[in-house]
């Protein structure tokens, strides 16, 4: 059977991978993730998703590789993780009271081929006020996460709704993964009737 492993060093993506009762191993990816000039959203969670993939593909080319990228998209601008503090508020500010995009690209490659797509969730904040903010960037958990916020953390409490994909949010579009994985012969638990360690 075909080992699959992981390109990514998210806490998130493990938990998530592990929920769909999938067998696999972990190896992060470091690349540059720097958009390219006028880079649209979704060509660019694609586009990194494909390079981490093929980056431990390379390494690996008797295994199947699984690898994600999400940010948050407001008004076609692309967020990344919050550097700092500063980066962190005007990142905040900017999702206050509103609608964004969170979207995520994956790639899957196995079998002699590169398969990649990307979903997409829309998620409305709350109006946050200046206070509140800074007391959520006082905390450390905004700054490994696109946009600066956490949906499944204190970030949570930020949120009045989302429409489409919760997992996706957090890193890894369950659904979405479990069909590539199935229509690539990478069993589950769904697959193998083993829920044994659920
Ligand atoms: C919006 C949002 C993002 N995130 C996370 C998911 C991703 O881990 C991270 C976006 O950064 P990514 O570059 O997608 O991933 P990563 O650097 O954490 O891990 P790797 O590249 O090794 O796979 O933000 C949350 O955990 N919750 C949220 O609500």
């Amino acid at each position: 059977m075909t080992q699959l492993i992981l390109a990514s060093a998210s806490p998130r993506r493990h938990a998530l991978l592990t929920q769909l009762g999938v067998s696999f191993s972990v190896q992060s990816a470091d690349i540059d993730e720097t958009p390219m000039p006028a880079e649209a959203a979704r060509e660019y969670v694609e586009r990194i998703a494909s390079e981490k993939a093929k980056t431990v593909a390379a390494f690996y080319p008797n295994c199947a590789v699984l690898a994600a990228d999400t940010s948050v998209v407001v008004d076609g601008d692309i967020l990344g993780k919050p550097a700092d503090a500063r980066a962190g508020l005007a990142m905040l500010a900017r999702l206050s009271g509103r609608t964004h995009q969170v979207m995520t690209g994956i790639c899957l490659i196995a079998n002699s081929s590169s398969i990649v797509e990307s979903v997409i969730t829309d998620v409305t904040f709350a109006g946050l006020d200046r206070a509140t903010c800074e007391a959520y960037l006082a905390t450390d958990e905004p700054y490994d996460k696109a946009g600066g916020y956490g949906i499944q953390g204190l970030g949570g409490a930020f949120v009045t709704s989302i429409q489409g994909s919760y997992s996706n949010v957090v890193g890894l579009p369950l659904h979405e993964t479990w069909a590539l994985l199935t229509a690539q012969g990478i069993p589950s638990h769904l697959t193998t009737g083993d829920l044994r360690n659920e």
